[in-house]
């Protein structure tokens, strides 16, 4: 990457879907090394806003780039790792058959098999490894899904509300990962509509109605609106003081 460059950078970006306006006028950027959480209630704009970023959201106007690149540039497909809310693995294969199977497609290089484990390691799924994913619990899939985005060690990962459903002990060591890879070295956008969750977040990106209300961390955004709790600070935000 070049040094000094944002991991993702976005600039005035409106995207219009139907005769909605999901994104009016969307700006950040990211850093490496970083779990930046997209916050907002349903229908916020959320995964347009994270499809814009991986490049398959047709954008109205503004622009976003990714590692200096265009977003959705054929030379981000390997280091850029996107989980959506649907999963995208095969029911019928194993976890590692999965695995095998996006490493082969996505020309992992440095030898298939030792990747493969060691993204099925990362996400803790070694005991799993060799059952067929329909068997496998809600939690468990979603982990196959994320183990897909984790081959090739992408420089940016977009994983869209990935904790969505699972239980509190999952969530915590989901959030315990998100974090060893960006300590690593990993940017890791991570979308979720429980606001509990920001506090597990290095920074805030705070969403309503397609417009950003924050951009900050946890802490600055508390301290700023005087609140103690970030459902709270939303609240603040949303129905404070007219301009
Ligand atoms: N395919 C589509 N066609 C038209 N409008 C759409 C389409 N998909 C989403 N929208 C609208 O765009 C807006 C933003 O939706 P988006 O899915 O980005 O929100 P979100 O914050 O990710 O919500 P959720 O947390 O429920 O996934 C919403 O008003 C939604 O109804």
């Amino acid at each position: 990457m070049t040094r000094g460059a944002g991991v993702i950078d976005v600039r005035d970006l409106v995207v219009r879907r139907g005769r909605v306006l999901a994104l009016n006028g969307v700006g950040f950027s990211t850093r490496p090394g970083a779990v930046t959480g997209l916050l907002g209630p349903s229908g916020c704009g959320k995964s347009t806003l994270m499809r814009a970023v991986v490049g398959v959201q047709v954008v109205t106007s503004g622009t976003v780039e990714v590692l200096g690149l265009p977003a959705g540039d054929r030379r981000l497909r390997d280091r850029v790792g996107y989980v959506t809310q649907a999963s995208s693995v095969y029911d019928d294969l194993t976890v590692a058959e999965n695995l095998q199977f996006f490493a082969r497609v996505l020309g992992v290089h440095g030898g298939p098999s030792s990747e493969v484990d060691r993204c099925i390691d990362a996400v803790d799924l070694r005991a799993a490894r060799d059952q067929v994913v329909s068997r496998l619990s809600g939690g468990q899939r979603s982990r196959v899904s994320l183990a897909v985005a984790l081959l090739g060690t992408p420089e940016l990962l977009v994983l869209d509300e990935p904790t969505v459903g699972l239980d509190p002990v999952l969530r915590r060591d989901l959030w315990a990962m998100f974090h060893a890879l960006a300590d690593a070295g990993t940017a890791v956008l991570v979308s979720s509509h429980v606001m509990d969750e920001a506090e597990r977040c290095d920074r805030l990106l705070l969403m309503r109605e397609g417009v950003l209300l924050a951009d900050e961390t946890p802490a600055e955004l508390l301290a700023r609106t005087g609140t103690t709790d970030v459902e709270a600070a939303f609240l603040a935000l949303v129905e404070g003081p007219a301009a």
